[in-house]
């Protein structure tokens, strides 16, 4: 027994010559958020197709919610948001959301679902008038609609401002929140930083990882960076923490983390000749560089 709502093992697919998901393994727990990366043609896309049921896998299995991908009780307890959200451009907001809502059976309050995606201005608005930020609000609040126990969500926020992508998160968090478990396919690294619990990357169709920031990042043992301020001698600063000069009163020490202690001790002991310093772990965009890179053949 298991407790992910969401489990794929050994996913494969052929295109032609190509395998483009390769023993593919990854599951989600209800009310997790998880971010699925990698370079253009990774097989983020193909991964989620497969997860619907719009693809049938050459080998391994996914189970949605216990059932098949595809299957009436799996479509029902599955939620999509495509990168490109596109509704009746004739319809208002609200018709649109209506007739989502008897599609599904469902009895949603449209006015406060639509109110809680911030269209509440748009409400009998025709969508054909509707920005593309606003499109996706829309799309956002279908996947609302359901309380689906999977919500599989492709770049939700590419091409929203940064206030709709906030806005964004707050309502996927909201949908964990419920138990909805959360898979996010995306590029935009600095927010599924801030706003998902791990992140699983792909490369050319292998999934090469799946953890925790923190895991990802001891794993990969890349260093923390140490950024001094001098007061007054640079040099000097660099000369004494055997760190590298980076501009007119800037030191930069790269150490692991078991030296890191050490390194900020013999800082401390230059007292007042280091007048500030930041700490800097890697970043996402670092860890990504090193997992998604791709190794010569
Ligand atoms: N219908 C198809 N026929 C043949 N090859 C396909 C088809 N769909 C996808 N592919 C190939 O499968 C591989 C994975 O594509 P996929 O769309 O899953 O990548 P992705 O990670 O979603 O990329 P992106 O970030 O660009 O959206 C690519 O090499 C792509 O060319």
């Amino acid at each position: 027994m298991t407790d992910n709502v969401l489990q794929i093992e050994g996913a494969s697919k052929d295109r032609g010559n190509l395998r483009v998901l390769d023993a593919v393994s990854l599951s989600v727990a209800p009310g997790e958020r998880v971010a699925l990366l990698g370079h253009n043609g990774a097989g983020k896309s193909t991964l989620i197709k497969a997860i619907l049921g719009l693809i049938t896998l050459d080998g391994g299995r996914i189970d949605v919610a216990g059932a098949t991908p595809g299957s009436a009780p799996a479509r029902a307890a599955t939620a999509f948001l495509p990168e490109a959200v596109s509704f009746h451009p004739a319809l208002t907001g609200r018709e649109q959301m209506t007739l989502f809502s008897r599609l599904a059976g469902a009895r949603a309050d449209v006015s406060a679902l639509l109110e809680r995606v911030g269209l509440a201005d748009a409400l009998d608005r025709r969508i054909g008038t509707y920005s593309k930020g606003m499109r996706q609000r829309l799309g956002l609040a279908q996947v609302l609609l359901g309380r689906p126990r999977v919500a599989l969500l492709d770049e939700p926020t590419s091409g929203l401002d940064p206030i709709s992508r906030q806005d964004l998160y707050d309502i996927i968090d909201e949908l964990s929140g419920q138990g909805t478990a959360v898979l996010i396919a995306s590029h935009a690294l600095t927010e599924v930083e801030a706003r998902t619990d791990r992140i699983a990357i792909l490369r050319r169709g292998v999934l090469v990882a799946d953890d925790t920031l923190a895991g990802l990042s001891a794993r990969a043992g890349l260093p923390i960076r140490l950024r001094l301020r001098a007061s007054a001698d640079a040099d000097a600063v660099a000369a004494r923490t055997g760190g590298r000069r980076i501009n007119g009163a800037s030191v930069e020490i790269l150490c692991s983390p078991t030296e890191k202690m050490d390194a900020l001790r013999r800082v401390a002991a230059m007292g007042e000749a280091v007048a500030d310093i930041d700490i800097a772990p890697p970043r996402l965009e670092d860890l990504y560089r090193h997992y998604a890179q791709e190794v010569p053949q």
